[in-house]
């Protein structure tokens, strides 16, 4: 339909607002061309299906106007608001919906850290994830103030007398569910390889220094300066040699004549955040077996960045230890027992890996149900096709069988004491890994066929789903395995099972 004469060559409507795209067809991403053929004309139809809502966001500067007695139909997100997408959020932040679960400190601790998410986190990682440039010190900084790296590490004694987002949570009330949305609520930031920038190394590797040192000034002054965000600290296990097999690591710890320090040498491969960090918790082959160290950056230890399928924000890295000194007050746990250091952490991390890959396989299937609802093909919406809706209840299912799994173990968690859990969930949480991973690759499958093209450009509006097909794999591997973490759910079971059975 032709608009009234009022409107110029270069002003067009979209969903009630006129917009002046003169100064802005040279720059228009989708050429100017395409702008000029619908300039004076209400291009509503025509723009939502090529763009989101928050591209008019964006270029909000260019509106100049409503038109008399119309009203806008399309919803604004602003930070902090719940998605109203069917499926977008999990159940318990669906208003209709109930759970047993979840309290009011649950309840302020979301919508506090979805407001932080969106205002502060969102905008760096973005960015972070196109320029590969490492977390900036200012979003470490709020963090810290905020005790947002305290609670990354889960719940424990070094939440107590932290002050939470300002106070709205109590550091000694945080439990294994505020972890929950801590690492839910992050993650749609949708960055992936920021979300490893973002610090992942200290959440896997700060717990075995706060769990094993042997010395207690020595840890405090390690925490001190990690939660305050001044250090930053990595854990350092794997090497070109040995991934998921930890005991077949070959870099050496000697000790020195006096018994004072160690002499460590060898290399190690896939370290998140390794590039930046200044202390490596570092797993070293003594005389008879395996033990952990921290190291220092120091002369000696060199880093190199690895080039991953992620952005290079997450600074992983190739360590060289060539005789580097380390102290023997810096070994973490007990000589040659290492192994001990090294699992019971294993189990918070292979959690939080499920927790964060199962919520963005959600933020997945949203942008698929959105994307299905505005695209127009044949002359039609994608999601009168069958074949659609198919894949959208593929996806719905996996994402919510697998939240319910997440928060049945989680709430195991919040009841079982520590050594209970390394007994008993150390298998549940590899099978929800493992099966976590599995749903990734369907739901990212399925969302790359559901966009076609735009999934496989790294910007405009398939970017989400590019960048899940490019990354799932991360969860997929690190952490253990899909494979091996399956082996561990079923041999820990069997390990429970009655003779009397046979
Ligand atoms: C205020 C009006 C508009 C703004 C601010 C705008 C902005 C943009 C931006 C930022 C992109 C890059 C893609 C992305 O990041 O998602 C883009 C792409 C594109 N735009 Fe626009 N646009 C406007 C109106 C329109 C209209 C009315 C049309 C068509 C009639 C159009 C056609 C296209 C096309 C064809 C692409 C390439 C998209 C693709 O291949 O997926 N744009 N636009």
């Amino acid at each position: 339909m032709m608009l009234p004469q009022l409107l110029t060559r270069a002003e067009i409507i979209i969903d009630s607002k006129v917009y002046d795209v003169t100064g802005f067809v040279d720059a228009h991403p989708g050429g100017e061309s395409v702008l000029r053929q619908v300039a004076g004309r209400d291009a509503t139809e025509a723009f939502y299906n090529l763009h989101r809502q928050e591209i008019l966001q964006k270029y909000g500067n260019l509106c100049i106007g409503t038109i008399d007695g119309e009203e806008s139909h399309v919803i604004e997100q602003h930070p902090g608001d719940l998605s109203l997408v069917p499926y977008g959020e999990p159940t318990w932040l669906t208003p209709q919906f109930n759970s047993p679960y979840y309290t009011e400190s649950h309840r302020r601790l979301q919508k506090a850290l979805r407001i932080f998410t969106d205002t502060y986190v969102t905008p760096v990682a973005q960015e972070c994830e196109r320029t590969g440039q490492h977390i900036p010190q200012h979003l470490i900084d709020r963090m810290s103030r905020a005790g947002i790296l305290h609670m990354r590490l889960g719940p424990g004694m070094h939440l107590h007398g932290v002050q939470l987002l300002g106070g709205i949570v109590k550091g000694e009330e945080f439990d294994s569910f505020h972890d929950l949305i801590v690492g839910q609520e992050m993650v749609r930031a949708n960055a992936r390889g920021f979300q490893d920038g973002n610090l992942t190394g200290m959440i896997i590797s700060l717990s075995a220094v706060l769990q094993f040192a042997n010395n207690d000034a020595w840890k405090s002054r390690i925490a001190q300066e990690v939660f305050s965000g001044k250090k930053k600290i990595c854990l350092a296990i794997t090497e070109a040699f040995a991934g998921s097999d930890v005991p077949g690591i070959r870099t050496t710890a000697e000790k020195t004549n006096d018994g004072k320090y160690y002499m460590v040498n060898g290399t190690k491969k896939w370290i998140t955040n390794g590039v930046f960090c200044d202390y490596f918790v570092t797993g070293v082959n003594t005389d008879k077996g395996l033990s952990v160290v921290l190291i220092e950056r120091c002369e000696g230890v060199e880093t190199t960045p690895i080039k991953t399928a992620y952005s290079a924000t997450a600074g992983t890295a190739y360590v060289t230890f060539e005789n580097v000194k380390v102290p023997v007050e810096n070994l973490l746990g007990v000589e040659n027992k290492g192994i001990h250091v090294i699992l019971p952490n294993f189990n918070h991390e292979r959690w939080m890996m499920s927790n964060a890959v199962i919520r963005v396989s959600r933020l997945v299937t949203e942008e698929c149900i959105k994307w299905s609802n505005q695209r127009l093909v044949f002359g039609e919406k994608l999601i009168e096709q069958p074949a659609i809706r198919q894949k959208l209840a593929k996806m719905i299912a996996h994402c919510e069988a697998n939240q319910a799994w997440l928060e049945n173990i989680t709430y195991q968690m919040t009841l079982m004491p520590y050594k209970q859990q390394s007994a008993h969930l150390a298998g549940p949480i590899g099978l929800l890994k493992m099966f976590a991973t599995r749903s990734a690759h369907e739901c990212a499958d399925e969302a790359v066929q559901i966009f076609g093209g735009r999934a496989l450009t790294r910007t405009g509006m398939g970017k989400t789903i590019e960048m899940f097909h490019r990354t799932y794999k991360f969860d997929a591997i690190l952490g253990g395995a899909e494979e091996i973490l399956g082996d561990l759910g079923v041999r820990q079971a069997l390990k429970n099972m009655p003779r009397s059975m046979l």
